[in-house]
């Protein structure tokens, strides 16, 4: 079993740091190798995704990854900022699927944005679809007729990605309460309605899921109404990207929610994968201990689920993080007064 630990900038080194201190505890033999990404590999290398990091990637069975963003780089010009670090490797990969599960952890019901009561319903995941969408049409700026500067980000989705990440969502519900809410934004986007028509005919595949769909405003409304009525939500990548973060703050806080980025590769053990806690590098709390490495801590056990075959090792991480934060255990961003590396210790002492 071989992983690559990418911690990136920011914060990412320490939340890697923790997770990485986790892994080894299991004592479960796994490789693992450090590779360079974000602002850190272009302060190094010259280039924020170097040959030689995407290499080691292809070649290890998962990525754990911290975070990339660095304001010193945000000059930069765009293919050489941090962040083309992890849409790069998500392309590169063909990461297509990102799970983005929230759910709220006893003892964090006081700690959510919402009242306890509609918090304490929250158990649901987000299905993002990760290598399409704006992010990765045709950018840039130009000069607009009257002389002004403009500036452009194509969306658009393909049938056949759409239709594969579908797949992924009906999937997902099957084996959860079997509800799938499609959100878009099909009242006014043709990427949207293109979307829906797809999941519609996707659907006639899974008649035991039970399919609705939804504007995205709307959705981002009923996740602060009542997020307990989703089961699993599928979304392109734009919306996915902020309606995760708007989740996290509904649970308690994006220090809390951790990721799986898939596609269709197999490894010797199970699917191979990138994972990365939700949130970024927060540049306002680096370097001064208080990061929450929660998020990486369960990144690191999605990892051993599905990269790994180590179900029960990822159980036994998930129950060690359950049990810190009954006891008490929180970072700065729930309200307490623990620090990243108390943090991690209390986790450790309690797998
Ligand atoms: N996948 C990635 O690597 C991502 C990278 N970014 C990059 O990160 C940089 C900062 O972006 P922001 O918009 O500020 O988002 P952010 O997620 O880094 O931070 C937002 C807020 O949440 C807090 N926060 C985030 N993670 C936390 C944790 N584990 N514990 C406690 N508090 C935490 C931060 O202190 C900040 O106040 C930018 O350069 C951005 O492009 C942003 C999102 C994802
Ligand atoms: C920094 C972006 C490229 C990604 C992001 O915000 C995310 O994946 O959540
Ligand atoms: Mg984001």
């Amino acid at each position: 079993m071989k992983i690559v630990i990418m911690p990136g900038d920011g914060i990412g080194p320490e939340v890697t740091h923790e997770a990485v201190r986790v892994i080894e505890a299991l004592g479960l033999g796994i490789d693992m190798k450090q590779a360079a990404v974000g602002g850190a590999a272009y302060k190094a290398y010259g280039h924020p995704l170097p040959p030689e990091t995407l290499a080691i990637a292809e070649a290890a069975d998962g990525i754990l990854f911290g975070a990339v963003g660095d304001p010193d780089c945000d000059t930069l010009e765009r293919h050489l900022r941090p962040e083309q670090a992890i849409l790069g490797l998500r392309k590169a990969l063909t990461l297509f699927a990102n799970l983005r599960p929230a759910k709220v952890f006893k003892g964090l019901e006081d700690h959510s944005a919402l009242r306890p009561e509609v918090a304490s319903a929250i158990d649901l995941l987000i299905v993002r679809e990760l290598n399409g969408d704006v992010y990765f049409g045709e950018k840039g700026y130009r000069t607009a007729a009257d002389g002004t500067r403009e500036g452009y980000d194509v969306m658009s989705y393909c049938e056949s990605e759409v239709r594969r990440i579908a797949h992924v969502a009906f999937r997902a519900a099957q084996g959860r309460k079997g509800r799938l809410c499609s959100v878009d934004k099909a009242n006014v986007l043709e990427t949207s309605q293109l979307w829906r028509d797809v999941v519609v005919e996707i659907h006639k595949e899974y008649p035991d899921v039970q399919l609705s769909h939804m504007y995205v405003d709307n959705a981002a409304m009923q996740l602060v109404r009542n997020p307990g009525q989703f089961d699993v939500i599928v979304t392109g990548n734009l919306f996915g990207d902020i309606l995760s973060d708007q989740a996290s703050m509904c649970v308690g806080s994006i220090g809390m929610l951790a990721s799986a980025s898939l596609g269709e590769r197999k490894t010797a053990h199970g699917t191979y994968g990138l994972y990365e806690p939700i949130h970024g590098s927060a540049p306002d709390i680096a370097g001064q201990g208080l990061a929450n490495p929660m998020a990486t801590i369960l990144s690191a056990a999605m990892l051993l689920r599905h990269s790994l075959g180590q179900a029960a090792a990822a159980d036994r991480i998930e129950a060690a993080v359950g049990k810190a934060l009954e006891d008490g255990v929180l970072g700065r961003d729930l309200g307490g007064r623990a620090g990243t590396t108390e943090i991690g210790d209390a986790v450790l002492a309690r797998l």
